[in-house]
C-alpha cells in the first residue's frame, strides 16, 4: 500500500464497499415493510393520504430500534478491537475501529482523546504529518491522559521534523485545478457558454456555446446536500459527505455520526442533526440510497425558511413544480442556499413507474412516522395541514433527489449537486468529474464543439468496460435505459466503423505518450500535457482503440491529480487548524 492517507482512504472505502452487503439485493428494510404493507391491503391502489392513514394506524413502527447513546464501555471495547488489528498491521481496520471508538466516547471522557491518539499514530506511520499532528492536537483537546504525554510529544516532534526538511507530501508537486477559462457572470464557479436544454431522450440536459479543450475547468460546485450510506458512518462526514477518515470528529450527543470539522459539525447541527439526533438509528434503518435524502431535503428547507412552516408552504406550493432550470439561480452575490432550494422545489416530478410511484408513498409515509418521534420536528409541524404538506414534500423530494442522482457506483454517498444534476450520462464521456468530494469539479477530456451536449458518465465508461458483460452490469446499476451510442448495439457497430486510423506521425506520438504516462518518475503535470496534446490532436481518430487508451489513461492522471490536490488542501487545512490552537 502507497504511505499516503489519501490512498489509505481509498483502499478503508474500497475494503468497505466490498464486505458483505446488509442491504444485498437492494433488501433494505424499508422494502420488506413495503411487501408486508402490500399484502395487509390486498395490493388495493391507494393514494397517499390513505397510504398514509393506513401505516399511522397499523404501522409498520420501528420503535424497537435502539439508539446508539454515548458509551465509554463501548468506546473501549471497540478500540481494543482496533489494537488489535493495528497489533497485527491491518492498519485500515485499526483506522475504522478507532473512528468508531471516537463517536462512542463520552464528551470529556479520556476515551476521546485515546482515540485520537490511536489515530496519530496510524498517520505517521503513513507519512501524513500534517494529518498526524491534527489527531494529536485532538487527543490533547480532549482529555488524552498523562501517560500518554511523552509518546504524542515525541511525534509531534518528528512530525515536525520531517515537515521542515521538506517530507511533507504536500511538498510533492501537483497539478491544480483552479477554473481556467472565462466564468458565467452570474455563476461564477462555472465556465461561461454553458446552457441548459431539452433533449427529447434525456429531458434536461447542458450544452456548450463554446469549444473547448480537453483539460479546461468547467464547474466546481458545491453540495447542497448529501446521504452517507449508514454502512459508512464512520468514514464519512455526515454533513458535506467528504470521506476525511483521519479528520473525523464525533456529534457529542450521539454516536451515530461524525463530521470532517468542527464547522460541519455545527452546520449539521443547526440544520438538519437537531432533527435527527436520537431518531438517527431509526433512520439508518430506512435507508434507501439517495432517496432517503428526500424527507432531509424538506427539513433542511424547513431551516433556510427560518422554521416558518407557513411561508415555506405558501412559497413551495405556489411554484407547482412545472419545470427547474438551475442555471437560472444567480451566484454573483455569493452562496444562498434558500435560492438554490426554491429552485429546486421547481423540479418537474415526472411520474416513471407506477410500482415505484406506489412504493415512495409508503417509503414517506413510514419516514412520517419516524421524523415524528423528533421532539425538533413535532415542534414545528403541529396542525394537520401543516403534516400533509411535509408527507407531500417527502414525496415529491424524494423523486427529486432520485432524478438528480448521479453517482451510481458510488454507493457509500450520495450528493446532490444542483446544477451539476442536469448533466446526463454517456459512457463515452466529454468530460470528467471525481465522486466522493464536496464540490463537482468538472474537467474537459475531450475538444468539445459549440453545441454539443456535455456527458460524464455516472459509471465505468465504455472502453474500460471492455466487452458486453461488464457493460451491461453497469447498466444494471441505473434505473434508465442508456441512449448513449455504447449501448446500442448496431449504433456502437456503426460508430466503431468511422473510426479513424493513426498515421505513422500517430503511432510515433502515441509511442511518446504512453511512455511518459507509464514513467513513474514523470511529474503529473508532465503526464497532463502529454496526453492532452495528444487528445487534442488527434481527437478525429475516436473511437479508435489506441485514441481510448490515452483517454483512459487521462482519466486515471485526472483521479491521481485530483485527489492529491484534495489531500494537499486537507492537509494544508489540518496545519493551519493546528497552528491556530484548533
Ligand atoms: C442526473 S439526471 C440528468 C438530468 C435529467 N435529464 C433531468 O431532466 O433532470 C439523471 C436522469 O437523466 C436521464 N438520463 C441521464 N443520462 C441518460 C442516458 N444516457 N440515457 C437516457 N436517459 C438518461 C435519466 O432519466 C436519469 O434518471
Amino acid at each position: 500500500m502507497e504511505i499516503n492517507i489519501a490512498s489509505l482512504q481509498d483502499h478503508i472505502l474500497t475494503r468497505a464497499r466490498g464486505r458483505p452487503d446488509v442491504h444485498e439485493d437492494f433488501d433494505f428494510a424499508i422494502e420488506r415493510y413495503h411487501r408486508e404493507f402490500l399484502a395487509s391491503t390486498g395490493g388495493r391502489k391507494m393514494d397517499l393520504e390513505s397510504t398514509w392513514r393506513h401505516v399511522l394506524e397499523n404501522g409498520p413502527r420501528v420503535d424497537d430500534v435502539p439508539e446508539r447513546a454515548k458509551s465509554n464501555a463501548k468506546a473501549v471495547a471497540v478500540r481494543q478491537e482496533g489494537n488489535r488489528y493495528y497489533a497485527d498491521r491491518v492498519l485500515d481496520e485499526a483506522a475504522e475501529k478507532y473512528n468508531e471508538s471516537i463517536c462512542w466516547a463520552e464528551p470529556g471522557s479520556e476515551e476521546l482523546g485515546i482515540g485520537f491518539a490511536n489515530r496519530s499514530a496510524i498517520c505517521y506511520e503513513h507519512g501524513d504529518y500534517e494529518i498526524c499532528l491534527l489527531n494529536i492536537a485532538l487527543a490533547r483537546k480532549h482529555n488524552c491522559p498523562v501517560k500518554l504525554e511523552p509518546k504524542l510529544a515525541a511525534r509531534e516532534q518528528n512530525c515536525r521534523q520531517q515537515i521542515a526538511a521538506g517530507m511533507s507530501q504536500v511538498s510533492v508537486p501537483n497539478p491544480r485545478f483552479a477554473m481556467n477559462v472565462e466564468t458565467d457572470p452570474k455563476i461564477p464557479f462555472m465556465a461561461k457558454g454553458l446552457r441548459m436544454t431539452e433533449v427529447p431522450a434525456y429531458g434536461r440536459a447542458m450544452v456548450a456555446e463554446r469549444s473547448f479543450r480537453p483539460g479546461d475547468v468547467l464547474m466546481k460546485e458545491k453540495v447542497f446536500m448529501t446521504m452517507s450510506d449508514p454502512q459508512y458512518q464512520y468514514l464519512h462526514c455526515h454533513f458535506c459527505g467528504e470521506s476525511k477518515l483521519f479528520n473525523l470528529i464525533p456529534c457529542s450527543d450521539c454516536a451515530s455520526v461524525m463530521y470532517c470539522s468542527d464547522k460541519c459539525r455545527q452546520e449539521d447541527k443547526r440544520t438538519l442533526h437537531r432533527f435527527e439526533c436520537g431518531i438517527k438509528e431509526k433512520l439508518n434503518h430506512l435507508y434507501t440510497s439517495i432517496v432517503a435524502l428526500g424527507p432531509r431535503m424538506f427539513l433542511y428547507g424547513l431551516t433556510l425558511f427560518g422554521d416558518k412552516v407557513d411561508v415555506m408552504q405558501k412559497v413551495c406550493e405556489a411554484q407547482k413544480r412545472s419545470g427547474s432550470n438551475p442555471l437560472d439561480v444567480d451566484y454573483s452575490n455569493g452562496y444562498n442556499p434558500l435560492e438554490v432550494f426554491k429552485n429546486l422545489n421547481q423540479v418537474k416530478v415526472t411520474k416513471k413507474e407506477e410500482k415505484n410511484y406506489r412504493r415512495f408513498m409508503f417509503t414517506a409515509s413510514i419516514y412520517f412516522t419516524v421524523y415524528m418521534q423528533s421532539p425538533a420536528v413535532r415542534a414545528l409541524i403541529v396542525s394537520e395541514d401543516q403534516q400533509k404538506f411535509m408527507l407531500r414534500c417527502f414525496m415529491d423530494y424524494k423523486q427529486i433527489c432520485l432524478q438528480a442522482s448521479m453517482f451510481f457506483w458510488d454507493e457509500a454517498n450520495a450528493p446532490l449537486f444542483p446544477i451539476a444534476s442536469i448533466i446526463n450520462h454517456s459512457c463515452d464521456p466529454n468530460v470528467y468529474a471525481i465522486p466522493r468530494m464536496s464540490h463537482f469539479k468538472m474537467v474537459a477530456l475531450k475538444p468539445i464543439a459549440k453545441g454539443e451536449q456535455i456527458f460524464f458518465s455516472y459509471g465505468p465508461v465504455w472502453y474500460k468496460n471492455g466487452d458486453k458483460a461488464k457493460q451491461d452490469s453497469t447498466m444494471s446499476l441505473f434505473l434508465f435505459q442508456c441512449d448513449c451510442v455504447a449501448c446500442n448495439p448496431a449504433r456502437l457497430k456503426r460508430w466503431l466503423a468511422t473510426q479513424k486510423r493513426l498515421d505513422e506521425h500517430g503511432i510515433r506520438d502515441l509511442r511518446t505518450c504512453s511512455k511518459v504516462i507509464a514513467d513513474d518518475l514523470a511529474p503529473l503535470a508532465a503526464k497532463m500535457n502529454a496526453v492532452q496534446q495528444f487528445i487534442k490532436k488527434y481527437a478525429h481518430t475516436h473511437p479508435n482503440e489506441s485514441f481510448c487508451s490515452v483517454l483512459q489513461g487521462f482519466t486515471d492522471i485526472l483521479y491521481e491529480a485530483l485527489m492529491n490536490e484534495w489531500a494537499n488542501k486537507m492537509r494544508s487545512e489540518a496545519l493551519e487548524q493546528v497552528d491556530r490552537g484548533l
